[in-house]
């Protein structure tokens, strides 16, 4: 059987995900993801980047000219000489400093408002990113649950991206004050700078260690929250809340719902102990420290080897660097931790570029004459047996095909191979003569139209359900032929908007259609786009006998410029078609008319009879 790699997805599980988060790894490599996002920040709003920078530069040197003014001061201050003297002689850095102050907190202003700019144009762009990545990757890339898992986790890292705006300004600030208050002080004397860092560096390793705990656990909870949420998703969805009620599964799924919850808690519950582990060791560490350092400077000022005036200013100057040094480290870490969150998102972005659908080789033609399917077989991961097993089938243009068998015959395997949405992984499926192997997908894409089984209720306008997937038109009489071939032009022109109405939960402005509605709407969406390869699976399992019989009849209708599948059920309906394919465990097992297939005493007869039994 061949692998599951055919799917082909470098999800995290392949890596090591903890040996690329050590912290020489994220000290390597927060600065080019930083840089990344000041890039993306750039791109966005080139204004609020640069007076972010010039404001967080502005304020700092003005915090350090205020420091080395209330130094200045200082010493006419605390020296000697009348008080009307010495506030006199202290007055012009006395100005100075209130000058310096008004500066800092002015530029923290114009900071801020760079700040609310950036914040939310940060966010759109790594969503816009997130958004492009997943419906960039090819069909198969969705089968790998990894996949799902590194999306999670590329989400988390869009919403982290809006606080990093913040961090990296904080940080910048703090840095910069940090640096002038060093300055200041390790020209006072430099023995207090070696003493002061020595206290920071124990609180600056715990939090960092403490960041990784919080990764680390995050990581082994994400797929139990992945399908909580889904879970949750279901359960109080408005849709599905008569088959709830209808069925009393309320409780069984508060239960579940309880139970996964418990579990995804006793994970992160587990890992509290070696929080408080490194939290109170890096304190007690960074205390001793500290209480090192100023004891060192008492020393230093009894023994009279700096002077009073000196030590007023180093105390003030201490208070400002090591409020400067925990802003610092807390929004380092906090840098580091949202890094870890952006490498995340990062990666899953880079992967999908290498998961993307080829854009060369040849172009299959807008008017494809034959479909051919030549010994294909397809595994599913995880699956023992075939879904599609050495299949080989001829569509010609202007025929119409039904594809007919029991639940998991692989009828939907099939028609997906056909459209290239999946990868043959024995046998071609080529499309007049080109191998789509070798196609350019993004061409292929265009020539197709499809109605799923599973289709989408899309919130959207009705003209813009219609064309979607399709150039914008400001040309509505092809959508409204579209809406007629389906039977809908009676219940849209009802609408208040008609093709402007928009089909969305009346909270939102829109109306509701019914099931049936919906399902005319998806066929309406694929005759619309008059593809060379038009399938439709199960497009009428939703309609009334009415709508049922034109959709069949349309189909006839517009069968001769291209080639039609069509999956189903309901027997009845191959009687339209030229030619019907029976499947039964992945394997085609009769073809024929249905006049040939009712009568041959094969498993279509059989499931023919069981529809007319009733
Ligand atoms: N995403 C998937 N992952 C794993 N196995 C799958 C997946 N989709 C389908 N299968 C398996 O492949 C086989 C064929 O499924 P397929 O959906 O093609 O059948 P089908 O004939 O269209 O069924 P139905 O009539 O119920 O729609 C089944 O055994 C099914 O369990």
């Amino acid at each position: 059987m061949p692998e599951p790699a055919a799917i082909g997805y470098q999800g995290t599980k392949a890596r090591n995900v903890m040996d690329e988060h050590s912290l020489w790894h994220l000290a390597r490599h927060s600065p080019r993801l930083l840089g990344r996002f000041l890039a993306m920040a750039w791109q966005a709003d080139r204004c609020a980047v640069i007076v972010l920078l010039v404001a967080e530069v502005v304020g700092g040197a003005a915090s350090g000219v205020l420091l080395a003014m209330t130094a200045q001061a200082m010493a006419p201050l605390v020296g000697t000489g009348t008080v009307a003297h010495r506030v006199h002689e202290a007055m012009p850095y006395l100005i100075g400093a209130g000058v310096s102050a008004a500066v800092s907190r002015g530029s923290h202003a114009f900071g801020q408002w760079a700040e609310d700019r950036l914040r939310p144009q940060l966010l759109t762009a790594a969503d816009q990113s997130l958004l492009d990545a997943v419906l960039r990757v090819r069909l198969e890339v969705y089968q790998n649950p990894e996949f799902t898992q590194d999306q999670e986790r590329a989400e988390a890292g869009v919403v982290r991206s809006e606080r990093l705006v913040t961090e990296i300004q904080v940080f910048l600030g703090s840095l910069i004050r940090l640096v002038a208050a060093g300055g200041v002080l390790a020209g006072l004397h430099p023995l207090m700078l070696g003493v002061l860092l020595l206290a920071v560096v124990p609180s600056g390793v715990g939090a960092v260690l403490r960041a990784r705990i919080e990764y680390r656990t995050s990581l082994t909870v994400t797929a139990g929250r992945t399908i909580k949420s889904m879970m949750r998703g279901y359960a109080t969805s408005k849709w599905v809340g008569d088959e709830v009620r209808g069925n009393s599964m309320g409780p069984y799924l508060r239960f579940w719902y309880a139970r996964i919850s418990a579990s995804v808690d006793e994970k992160i519950l587990a890992e509290t102990p070696k929080q408080l582990r490194v939290d109170l060791l890096s304190y007690a560490t960074s205390g001793l420290c500290l209480a090192g350092a100023y004891g060192a400077l008492g020393w230093l000022t009894v023994t009279g080897r700096v002077s009073l005036a000196v030590s007023a200013t180093v105390i003030v100057a201490v208070r400002q660097a090591l409020a400067s040094i925990r802003d610092l480290l807390a929004y380092t870490i906090g840098l580091f931790r949202h890094c870890l969150y952006l490498a995340d998102w990062e990666k899953f972005i880079d992967n999908s570029r290498t998961q993307a659908p080829r854009t060369t080789g040849p172009v299959v033609p807008e008017a494809v004459e034959t479909v051919r399917a030549e010994k294909v077989s397809y595994w599913y991961p995880n699956k023992t047996a075939p879904a599609v097993d050495d299949v080989s089938l001829t569509f010609n243009r202007g025929e119409v095909v039904a594809i007919v068998g029991e639940n998991g015959s692989g009828k939907s395997t099939l028609i997906r191979l056909l459209l290239g949405l999946y990868t043959t992984e024995k046998g071609t499926v080529t499309w007049d003569g080109i191998d789509l192997r070798d196609a350019d997908q993004v061409a292929l894409r265009d020539r197709t139209g499809v109605v799923t089984q599973a289709f989408c209720s899309w919130p959207l306008s009705v003209r813009e359900n219609v064309t979607l997937g399709q150039p914008r038109t400001h040309d509505d009489v092809p959508v409204w032929e579209a809406l007629n071939q389906v039977g809908m032009v009676e219940a849209i022109e009802e609408l208040p908007n008609r093709l402007d109405t928009l089909l969305a939960r009346e909270l939102y402005g829109g109306v509701l259609l019914s099931g049936g509605q919906w399902q005319r709407i998806a066929c309406a969406r694929a005759m619309y786009r008059q593809p060379a390869l038009l399938v439709m699976d199960e497009p009428t399992s939703m309609m009334d006998a009415r709508g049922e019989h034109q959709i069949f009849t349309e189909l006839k209708k517009m069968a001769q410029g291209r080639i039609t599948i069509v999956v189903t059920h309901r027997l009845e309906n191959t009687k339209i078609a030229d030619r019907i394919v029976v499947m039964e465990h992945g394997k085609v097992i009769e073809h024929g008319t249905f006049g040939q297939l009712a009568t041959a005493g094969g498993l279509f007869q059989e499931l023919y009879e069981l529809s007319q039994d009733r």
